[in-house]
Order: C-alpha cells, then structure tokens, then sequence
C-alpha cells in the first residue's frame, strides 16, 4: 500500500509505504510500485491508530450489550487499531482458562487487542499470571459494574505477584469508605434522563478519588511496581498519580462532560468515577492540555438503554466511548485547545510506550502499518444513530466531532468511510448517510 501526500502531526506531507503490514518508507515523492494499491490522502491528516487502553467489550456474559465484534467494528470507525478489555466479564478474567476463553472471542475483533486479568479474592495468580496478559487490572479499589471491588491487603498481594512478573497494573481508584452516604436520601428524581443524577456525583466524591489514588501509589512504591490509574476524573488525584510515579489516563467524560450536563443526561450520565463540577472538569482539561496526563482512554462501558431507563440508585454505571474520543479530541484540536501532536501522542505513542508495546504508537519505518485518515475540514455532529456500538445511544449526542475516512490495522483495511468504488448491490443515490465498508476482523493479540 502506498500512502500519498498525507500531513503527520507534526506538519510534514509524506508519502507512506507499507509491505507485509508493517511500514516500509515515510518520505515525500515515493513512485508507485507495481500491483500497489495507492491511496490519495489529499494531505489530510494521517495519525497513528489510536490505542485505547481501557474498553468493556463485555464478551462473555453480557453479549447483549456488546461484542468484540460490534466493539471493535465501533473501534475501527472511531480511528482506533487497538483496544485492552477489561476483566470485568462473566466469567471474570480472573484464572487462566478465562483468559484462554476471551481469547477465543476476541479473534472475532476487527482491530488488534489486549486482555487484561482481574483480581478477586477467588483468583486465581498462578494460571493467570501465566498468560500473555496486557496488564493486570483494571484492579478495582471500590465496586463498578462487576462487583470486583478488593480489599487493600489483596491489592498489595496482586500488585506484588505482577511485579514479579513483570506486568504493569492499572486502577480503579475510589476508596467506598469515603462516599458520602447521605446523598441517599436526597431527591433522586424520576428514571433515566429525568434522575437526579447529581445525586451520584455527590456520593462518590472527589476526595474518596483521590485518597484511593494515595494508597494505590504507595502501595506500587512499596512493591516498586509500574502502576496506571485508570480514569483519573479530578485534577487533585492527576496530581497524586505523576506525584506518586505512577502514570494516568483521563476518559472523554471527564474531559467534555461536567455536573452541568447531569440535567440532560440523567442515569446517561452516570459512571464511576462520577462527573465533576464545571471547575474540576475545566482543571482536568487544563492538565491533559499541557500534557500533565498521560494517555486518554475512553472506559467503553456500554449499558442498553433500557437498562439505563432506572432510577439514580438502580441503572448501572457506564457510558460508551471508543467510537468518540479521536473524533472529539480532534474537534477540540481543530478549535485550538492543544495540538495534533498533542493528540497524537495522548492516544498512540504514550500508551504505545507506558504499555510497552514497541511495535506501534509511531508512523515510522519499521512499525506496523496502524493509522487512519482524517479530513479536518469535515467537522460533524455525533449522533448515537449512526455509530457502530451495540449501545444505541452516546452521551456526546450533538458534539463536534471529526471521524477518521479510513482506518488501517498492519496494513488492512478495516473501515472506509467512502469506499472508492462502493459495494456494487447499493445504489449509492439510495443511502442518505455516507456509504461506508469494513473489511476483515484481522485483530491479534498484541502480546504473544
Ligand atoms: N466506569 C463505569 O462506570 N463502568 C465500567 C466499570 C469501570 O470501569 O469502573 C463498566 O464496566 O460498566
Ligand atoms: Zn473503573
Ligand atoms: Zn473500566
């Protein structure tokens, strides 16, 4: 594949070549080679694929709210090539033959992949630890969907048996002692969008964050442990993650949602950790601007929305996101918020580098041929009706967004956007949304 006049994110227009699904040569004015196929990128933007370290694909036990097919398909048309799944399954990813099981269902996956192992206090370290896992964790320091909450005793076990082999572990740091009970009896509204939900944010508070945050780094101090805490949502506990060494991601929830919008979201909003206030969320975008925090991924945790069609208290924690977090932080990039390279860097090569996966994360000679086309002069509006998620619904209904023309996973092509020549049983004129194509689910695990 040759790649032609496309812009990096640092500003150079290059020519891409690929072979065998790796990239060849980046340099300006590449003469075509024989049987290639050539695409004229227009000198729109190509980034690397996006690496989302932190998604729910919930295969097995909750396939009716998504697979690794329809996440991953969900992946592609949001520019992302690679996604880690979380533990919280059913069976958990919590012994070895549970990870073997996951494994077989995420070779359905259009994009590459990592699994990730869980602790409970049924685990099993021995045959888990024994697996090409991407990391342990997430480790949850107070129940999320799932119910894994743990203990800081096993925690500090966990954390020791991974770093004896040498595998990272990331959080979920909220300490339940200190949620603020009292919120229970306040006025929880109706269901779903009409649910107070703010009632949620004052319950699972800020400080419980960062007090979690705290003992978690400590705990990886003491062990001499690689620790990622996962959904940082305050400024205050980005600060005692870099503090403590560890490294840190934020979700686009955080980054664009606030408290504010609890009014039209309801239960649609409702996730842990919780929205902040306006100020909060301000300061987080403050740090992810300026490159205090390390990576952003997106938590993927989609819930039907009957499901969500609850009250504050009953609808489950989550919202859905792989699809959007490229397209929105480009929209915010596009508007002068921070810069593609900043994006670039958020998103492939720092979870690339803090994960060690040395093979992606850069448009370089010798890396795999991961990356998607952007054309940034075609902002839109996210519309939960026409991304690829089971979840029908988006809690960026509305937003701006730029979504990736083409995505291409070591070498193929797994989303088009507007195929070239388009599938020959549609009538284009018959499709009032863009025609778009898949091509194969070519996903590997990335560690072996
Ligand atoms: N973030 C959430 O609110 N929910 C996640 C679990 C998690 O990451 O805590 C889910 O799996 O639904
Ligand atoms: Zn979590
Ligand atoms: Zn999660």
């Amino acid at each position: 594949m040759l790649i032609q006049d496309a812009t990096l994110a640092d500003g150079r227009v290059v020519d891409v070549r690929t072979k065998d699904g790796t990239i060849k040569t980046v340099q300006s004015g590449l003469d075509p080679q024989d049987g290639e196929r050539i695409i004229d990128a227009d000198e729109k933007l190509l980034l690397p694929g996006a690496i989302d370290a932190h998604v729910h694909f919930r295969q097995p036990g909750f396939e009716h709210k998504e697979t690794f097919e329809t996440g991953s398909r969900s992946a592609a048309a949001g520019g992302v090539t690679t996604i880690v799944d979380q533990p919280n399954t059913e069976p958990p990813t919590t012994d070895g033959g549970a990870f073997d099981q996951k494994a077989r269902f995420a070779s359905d996956s259009y994009v590459d992949f990592g699994i990730n192992g869980g602790v409970t206090e049924s685990w099993d370290p021995e045959s888990l630890l024994d697996r090409p896992l991407f990391a342990l964790g997430e480790v949850f320091l107070a129940d999320s969907t799932g119910e894994m909450g743990i203990d800081l005793e096993l925690f500090g076990e966990a954390v020791a048996a991974a770093t004896d082999r040498g595998v990272p572990v990331t959080v979920h740091a909220e300490d339940a002692t200190m949620f603020d009970e009292s919120q229970q009896s306040g006025d929880a509204g109706g269901i779903g969008i009409e649910a107070n939900t703010d009632l949620w944010s004052a319950y699972r508070t800020a400080a419980a964050e960062e007090a979690a945050i705290e003992r978690a780094v400590s705990v990886g101090q003491a062990h001499n442990a690689q620790i990622h805490i996962a959904h940082t949502s305050t400024p205050e506990g980005i600060d005692a993650a870099v503090s403590g060494g560890a490294t840190c991601e934020v979700c686009p929830h955080h980054l664009f949602l606030s408290r504010d919008d609890l009014g039209s979201l309801g239960t649609f909003g409702r996730m842990n950790p919780p929205l902040r206030s306006e100020a909060r969320r301000q300061a987080v975008f403050e740090k992810v601007a300026d490159g205090t925090v390390d990576i952003i991924a997106t938590d993927h945790a989609p819930h039907t929305e009957t499901e969500k069609q609850q009250g504050v208290w009953d609808a489950p924690s989550g919202v859905p996101g792989v699809e959007t977090m490229v397209p929105l932080l480009l929209a915010a990039a596009a508007e002068g918020h921070w810069s593609l390279e900043r994006v670039r860097d958020l998103t492939a090569a720092n979870p690339a580098s803090i994960f060690g996966i040395e093979t992606k994360g850069t448009i370089e000679p010798g890396y795999d041929a991961d990356f998607a086309l952007y054309d940034l002069s075609r902002t839109e509006q996210i519309r939960g009706e026409t991304l690829h998620t089971k979840c029908t619904w988006t809690p960026f209904e509305g937003m701006d967004g730029i979504f990736p023309e083409l995505t291409v996973v070591r070498g193929s092509i797994v989303y088009e956007r507007n195929p070239i020549a388009p599938p020959i049983d549609i009538d284009i004129d018959d499709v009032d949304a863009p025609s778009e194509r898949f091509g194969d689910p070519v996903g590997q695990n990335v560690r072996q």
